[in-house]
């Protein structure tokens, strides 16, 4: 099968260009002007809540569906008129079903059968594809003589032996147990990385983009909201909605009332009065004002009672293992701390504790009403 010819990328060429990319299905916007590039040898997370428009996303640029508006670029050629097998992308979805009948060897092998492909060059390629993902001693084997991670290991090996520009890989892992999705998401990486492969992979998991994202696309309603390195969407996340939808448990997003002083000022929050870190009060300005204040979980911790600067009452524990999850509750906020199990393994709903925040450097302030992380 003859794949048109990509041209040869120029320096620091992206091998991708989204631009204002936009797409409704019946009046409903599932993609709104959507802009963005993936580089040569990446791996390009683009990461949204069910319904943000990520199986859109790579619907256009595979092909299969038609934008109303903007532009598909590979590798600085504009593919708007290039039907999908003429793009040299492949597309994974999360469903990496084995042909039963065939050996782990004619399953992997099966793509450039198809292309029909020199025997010998098929059969180079399966040995090192097999070699890479450590499966070799399975490729005589049928499918129903391996265990489940093997299957899907191999299921990959068929997937990844091609080498096309771009692989649009679809929630991949998502069918998988937690287990052999958190290895396989560390195999999927080391492969794209030994291979030199680009990789455009979306996913509702912030974790899985932690685990394996050089950069982040981040989508909401159709929108690209952020475009970062993993870790920056967490420490600085560009909105409330994002802060809330990365990092489990959620953030504390809580009302908070700035009052500058001379000392530095104080916030108002959660029945208290905190001081006012530096970063924060370059942030708020000059002026007293309301703002939501942003503490992950792990930047609060319990405290004795009469030392506290937030008091409130244990609503519930959520055990996690090693930490645990516990829910407090005042008059005026109902806040999540990430603490150590054995710390709260005997506390009862309704007992008072003592909290304070720490990590300062860590809080995040959002404007109250566009929801905008306010920075300095
Ligand atoms: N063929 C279609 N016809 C009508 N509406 C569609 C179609 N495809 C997508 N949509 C709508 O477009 C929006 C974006 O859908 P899309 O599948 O791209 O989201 P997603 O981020 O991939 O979600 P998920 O994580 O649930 O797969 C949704 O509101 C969806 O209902």
């Amino acid at each position: 099968m003859m794949e048109k010819q990509q041209p040869a990328l120029k320096k620091n060429q992206a091998i991708l260009e989204v631009q204002a990319l936009s797409k409704s299905f019946h009046g409903t916007t599932a993609l709104d002007r959507a802009s963005f590039t993936v580089p040569e040898a990446s791996l390009t997370v683009i990461l949204g809540p069910a319904g943000a428009g990520k199986t859109t996303t790579l619907r256009l640029i595979a092909g299969l569906d038609r934008p109303d508006n903007g532009r598909v670029l590979l590798a600085g050629r504009d593919v708007g008129k290039w039907e999908p097998k003429d793009r040299n992308i492949a597309m994974i979805f999360d469903t990496l079903a084995l042909y039963p009948n065939k050996t782990g060897y004619e399953n992997i092998a099966s793509p450039l059968k198809i292309r029909r492909l020199p025997k010998d060059e098929i059969e180079v390629r399966v040995i090192e594809m097999a070699r890479t993902l450590k499966v070799s001693r399975l490729l005589d084997r049928l499918p129903k003589t391996m265990s489940g991670g093997e299957r899907q290991r191999i299921a990959l090996g068929r997937a990844l032996i091609r080498t096309p520009t771009l692989f649009l890989l679809d929630e991949p892992l998502s069918s998988l147990d937690a287990m052999l999705r958190i290895e396989l998401r560390a195999e999927l990486k080391r492969l794209q990385r030994e291979l030199g492969y680009t990789f455009l992979m979306a996913t509702p998991d912030f974790n899985e983009a932690l685990a394996v994202a050089d950069t982040v696309i981040m989508l909401h309603s159709g929108r690209v909201v952020q475009i970062s390195r993993p870790q920056e969407l967490y420490d600085q996340p560009l909105d409330r909605d994002i802060a809330s939808f990365v990092g489990a448990p959620q953030i504390n997003l809580i009302d908070a009332r700035y009052e500058p002083n001379a000392s530095g000022g104080v916030m108002h929050a959660a029945a208290a009065g905190l001081p006012v870190p530096a970063h924060l009060k370059q942030a708020l300005g000059d002026a007293p004002c309301d703002f939501v204040l942003g503490i992950r979980p792990e930047n609060l911790k319990l405290t004795a009672l009469e030392d506290a600067p937030i008091s409130a009452s244990l609503v519930d524990i959520e055990p996690l293992g090693l930490k645990s999850v516990l829910t407090v509750q005042n008059n005026a906020a109902q806040l999540r701390l990430h603490v150590e199990s054995a710390m709260v393994r005997r506390f009862d709903a309704g007992r008072p504790l003592g909290i304070e925040p720490v990590n300062p450097t860590r809080l995040l302030a959002f404007d109250r009403q566009s929801g905008q992380l306010l920075n300095a």
